[in-house]
């Protein structure tokens, strides 16, 4: 089966160095899409993916979104559509992914400098979207010039979608999905998307699920600016007081949330899903080892893994406002914006999630009787996803697993969210498949994030195959 593969894989190895050179270039670019001040940067690194796709013979072309919602004076990055081939002999696959990334600055506790790529002795390559998701979507162009490089004709039309904006809710790209399904997207059979981790370090999982996040803030304010709490401490209701109890309100230390109806949306538990989970290769010793210690909530596989995709959880992410710096100053801050997220499972409707958030914060708001100002709003929400693997685009993707790493690859779901994924599915009304290349221990969204050697260069031994058995799928 697909016996051009070898001559394929022999390239990608010969070619390791120069792949790694190219996620060097890339991760130098700090295309970060949450900092205004960094769009130029997202805007460098959609030109350079745009060059690095035209010199290798594919066609390129940008949708510009318009501003971020907002923000009036702000472009939201261009979404990048790329095409290599057009036989209409062949299968079309649509690939997405993104070239943003988390923010990241080396005091956060970086051993090395975020935005410069960092190979250490056992070839654990360290940088800011090593993993998420620069070094799957360069996978994909890998792919492309290996075939080249090597003589071996490339087995499928290829459809890209990279955008600029997923750490920050893929704002405008929905709308563009909607419009390209008829126009740049028609061909498209089937869509596959490189953008989340293996559950373990060793084995390769294909996914087929993915929870959705609703992301809120929370403003309190009272007085004019930052005051001395020597002197108005006592007679100020001091807005950071205020938050924190609010924040309190929202979840307990067991991860239970406190919201009022929120855990009744949750689709419930079948015997027959209950039984998947015991056939799923991870360990609570995976958990430990990807946090770095044993501060668990749950105490085996299954409610940790059920924990993660398919209930959901409530997180606090951090204080805008609040003084952070080390040291001991003494101030009483003016103004604080709490930010947690919620990540959505079947069948709560973010709408409902919405309701349900604004009316217990506006109650709990209500008892502590305070005299300063409060705004909960919604930042973005997206929704989740589930799919059916049983389908020709996951067989492939199994097949191809087997071929690269030795190994049937497990069915897992995601914590995680890509919010386009559901949009891919209805507006193109074709199959989804999550086919990811890091592992469990990368530190995505972290410090130290990193991809493994081994992981993008059979990730991207990985990539191609699976475009030969989706070629191979077409003539069952
Ligand atoms: C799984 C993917 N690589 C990812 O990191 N997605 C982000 C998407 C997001 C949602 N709100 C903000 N960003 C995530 O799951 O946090
Ligand atoms: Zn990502
Ligand atoms: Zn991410």
């Amino acid at each position: 089966m697909a016996p051009q593969l070898d001559g394929y894989f022999k390239q990608v190895d010969l070619m390791a160095d120069s792949f790694i050179s190219r996620l060097r270039s890339a991760v130098a670019i700090p295309s970060v899409s949450a900092d205004p001040d960094l769009r130029p940067k997202v805007v460098a690194m959609a030109n350079f993916l745009e060059a690095e796709l035209k010199a290798l013979g594919a066609s390129v072309e940008k949708r510009l979104p318009g501003k971020q919602p907002g923000h009036p004076n702000l472009d939201l990055p261009p979404i990048l559509l790329g095409r290599y081939g057009n036989d209409a002999k062949k299968r079309t696959i649509l690939v997405y992914g993104h070239y943003d990334v988390q923010p990241a600055l080396k005091e956060d506790g970086w051993a090395t400098e975020p935005f410069d790529l960092t190979v250490d002795e056992q070839d654990r390559m360290y940088g800011r979207g090593s993993t998420d998701d620069k070094g799957p979507v360069l996978g994909w162009i890998n792919a492309i010039e290996a075939h080249q490089k090597a003589g071996v004709e490339f087995p499928v039309n290829l459809l890209m979608c990279f955008e600029g904006m997923e750490e920050y809710g893929s704002e405008g790209l929905d709308d563009i999905i909607k419009e390209e399904a008829s126009k740049f997207f028609k061909d498209a059979e089937a869509v596959c998307i490189s953008d989340n981790y293996w559950l373990g370090t060793e084995k390769p999982c294909l996914t087929y699920g993915l929870r959705g996040c609703s992301y809120y803030s929370l403003t309190v304010s009272g007085p004019a600016q930052d005051l001395h709490s020597g002197v108005f401490g006592g007679t100020v209701t001091e807005p950071m007081t205020d938050l924190v109890r609010l924040l309190a309100t929202l979840v307990d230390n067991k991860g239970k949330i406190q919201i009022p109806g929120l855990n009744e949306l949750v689709a419930p538990l079948t015997d027959e899903e209950k039984e998947l989970y015991n056939d799923i290769s991870f360990e609570m010793s995976d958990l430990f080892h990807s946090l770095g210690s044993e501060t668990s909530i749950h105490l085996n596989k299954e409610d940790t893994l059920m924990a993660r995709w398919r209930y959901p959880t409530l997180s606090i992410h951090g204080i805008e406002g609040a003084y952070s710096a080390p040291g001991a100053k003494t101030v009483i801050p003016a103004k604080v914006i709490g930010k947690f997220s919620i990540r959505t499972v079947p069948n709560m409707e973010p709408d409902k999630v919405d309701e349900l958030v604004f009316k217990f914060v506006g109650a709990e708001w209500k008892k502590l009787s305070s005299n300063n100002t409060m705004k909960c709003e919604l930042q973005h929400s997206g929704n989740w996803w589930v799919a059916s693997p049983k389908h020709w685009n996951f067989s492939a993707a199994s097949k191809a697993v087997e071929r690269v790493f030795g190994v049937k690859p497990d069915l897992t779901r995601e914590g995680g969210s890509i919010p386009v994924t559901l949009t891919f599915e209805q507006a193109t009304g074709k199959n989804v498949l999550l086919l990811p290349m890091g592992s469990s221990t990368d530190a995505a969204h972290s410090i130290n994030e990193k991809l493994d050697k081994r992981n993008y260069v059979e990730g991207t031994k990985l990539l191609g195959a699976y475009l030969h058995y989706v070629a191979e799928e077409a003539q069952v």
